[in-house]
């Protein structure tokens, strides 16, 4: 378990533009606490203004947990005496910097790459840690499917965590002797200043399609909030874009960060190639250099070529990087591959928006090599972006000989519901070639059940999870678990 750092009030508010401090800023903090239920004495307690409720509205019980401290952005009509109350502009946006301070900024003495956009962020993060691994460094991950410290894996509970557990994490892998950290950037994260106060040696854009707009509400404010990570940027860093998305140039229109860019279509600083692509795996010309990949389809071609171009504007040498990039593997979820002994393969893919869905069955098609059915299997999670449900089955219908559709986290919804909703989106000529079995597990056994030597199924959207979210509770299911076990029923 790592020490709590404590600190004096006064020399973590250096910085916070417009903060009024009513009370002594002499003061011992011993943790900083973003929910009321949480705090001990001595703790900062940070009132935030969420989507669910208003923390202003607990700074009483804090206060009476014994809070030293309280951070927001409009005083409660009484005060307490011995508390001292930091009134700013924005308590999101302080509490960035607040938690940095804590922490001792640790990103300052880190080498710090994120990395933004709809799909491929946990990719890139990872070859980026196994990559750097590989060439000797000590390394961190801060990633949706997990965290990591070298070998030791700590629980990912978001994409980004809060501005207190990432300093927290970041403290940890600095004290653990970690040179590099590689991290996903959510479009939340950046909205809610958890990245705030963080100092990043570069920042990559993969790509933005329609995603999380139940959370930004506009396609807009989804393109200002990943804008955000790289209008944050220092000067000393790198902002390495995807040419070949629409919106890359837009992202670093404002940057101070030096701009880099990457493109498998036009001139670019790191420009590659797909020479082959098939199951077995993928030839690539990059910068003019050839190179074998075990990670295939175009979606990794652009994943690798962006990590090649952020490793050597890290300084490494062009040959070491590719030497060892052509042994990663397919990070867990990811394209994950896995094989019946009766020859039928299974994909394992967190493809959960439209166009992550599109992308994995375009390259699944080009890999296929002769007439073998593609079958997939897919469903749409609860209480998140409705919009996409119909588009998901459509896409899923234009690209597949089978599809299932079923059940993925439906948390408070009727999983029928969603269902139901998926199924508008299928075209009445595939009617017949599409079932609704809710049950995920029947699911993924109907499709290994109707599938030949040679055909693939994929099982989309919930990749490296191994829960199914309903009602409240996450009960135990991996995707990759029940694909295991159907093909070793069978060939038993
Ligand atoms: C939509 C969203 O981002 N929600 C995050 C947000 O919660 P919230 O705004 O709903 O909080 P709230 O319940 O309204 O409460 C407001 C404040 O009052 C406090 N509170 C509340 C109750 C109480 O008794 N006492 C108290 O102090 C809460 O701690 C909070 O600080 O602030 C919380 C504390 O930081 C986060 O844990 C929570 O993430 C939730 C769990 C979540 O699911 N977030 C997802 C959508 C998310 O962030 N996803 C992105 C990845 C997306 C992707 O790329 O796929 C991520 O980075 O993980």
């Amino acid at each position: 378990m790592e020490s709590t750092p404590e600190k004096i009030l006064s020399d973590i508010l250096i910085g916070v533009a417009g903060a009024n401090v009513t009370g002594s800023d002499i003061v011992v903090i011993k943790s900083i606490i973003l929910d009321s239920r949480k705090v001990l004495p001595g703790s900062f307690f940070v009132a935030l203004r969420g989507t669910q409720t208003d923390g202003h509205q607990y700074i009483g019980t804090a206060v009476q947990l014994g809070a030293a401290a309280i951070l927001c952005e409009q005083l409660p009509e009484s005060l307490s005496d011995n508390v001292t109350y930091i009134q700013v502009p924005d308590s999101a946006e302080a509490m960035g910097l607040i938690a940095a301070a804590f922490y001792d900024n640790p990103s300052q003495r880190l080498t710090l790459v994120g990395v933004t956009g709809t799909n491929g962020k946990t990719s890139v993060a990872t070859f980026l840690f196994q990559l750097f691994r590989a060439l000797g460094y000590r390394c961190g991950l801060i990633s949706t499917v997990q965290n990591q410290v070298e070998d030791e894996v700590i629980p990912s509970t978001h994409t980004t965590p809060d501005a207190v557990a990432l300093n927290q994490l970041l403290s940890q892998m600095q004290k653990k002797n970690c040179s590099h950290v590689f991290m996903e950037v959510s479009s939340h994260a950046v909205a809610q200043h958890r990245i705030t106060g963080l100092h990043f040696a570069g920042g990559i854009f993969t790509n933005i399609t329609h995603d999380h707009l139940d959370f930004h509400k506009t396609f807009d404010n989804y393109i200002k909030a990943k804008k955000g990570f790289f209008d944050q940027l220092p000067k000393t860093a790198f902002a390495l874009v995807n040419l070949d998305d629409r919106r890359g140039a837009v992202m670093v229109q404002n940057t101070r960060a030096k701009v880099e860019t990457y493109s498998l279509q036009t001139l670019a600083n790191f420009k590659g190639k797909i020479i082959s692509d098939t199951l077995a795996g993928m030839h690539m010309d990059i910068n003019m250099q050839e190179v074998w990949f075990r990670v295939i389809g175009r979606f990794n071609a652009y994943n690798l070529l962006s990590v090649y171009g952020a490793a050597v504007l890290l300084g490494e040498r062009p040959e070491s990087v590719l030497t060892e990039l052509s042994n990663l593997k397919s990070p867990p979820g990811r394209f994950e591959q896995f094989h019946s002994t009766d020859n039928i393969v299974g994909i394992v893919d967190y493809a959960h928006t439209p166009d992550a869905l599109e992308n994995v069955l375009e390259t699944i098609n080009h890999l296929r090599s002769g007439n073998e059915k593609v079958i997939t299997v897919v469903g749409c999670g609860g209480n998140r972006d409705a919009e996409k449900r119909p588009k998901m089955a459509a896409i899923a219908c234009k690209f597949s000989n089978r599809v299932i559709l079923t059940s993925d986290n439906p948390r408070y919804e009727d999983p029928l519901d969603i269902l139901e909703q998926m199924r508008k989106g299928v075209p009445p000529l595939d009617y017949k070639k599409t079932s609704v079995i809710e049950d995920r597990h029947e699911a993924i056994n109907r499709a290994y059940e109707e599938a030949h030597p040679g055909d693939i199924i994929l099982i989309a959207g919930k990749g490296h999870e191994n829960y199914q979210e309903i009602k409240g509770v996450k009960h135990h299911f991996d995707d990759k678990e029940v694909l295991l076990e159907a093909f070793a029923e069978r060939n038993s």
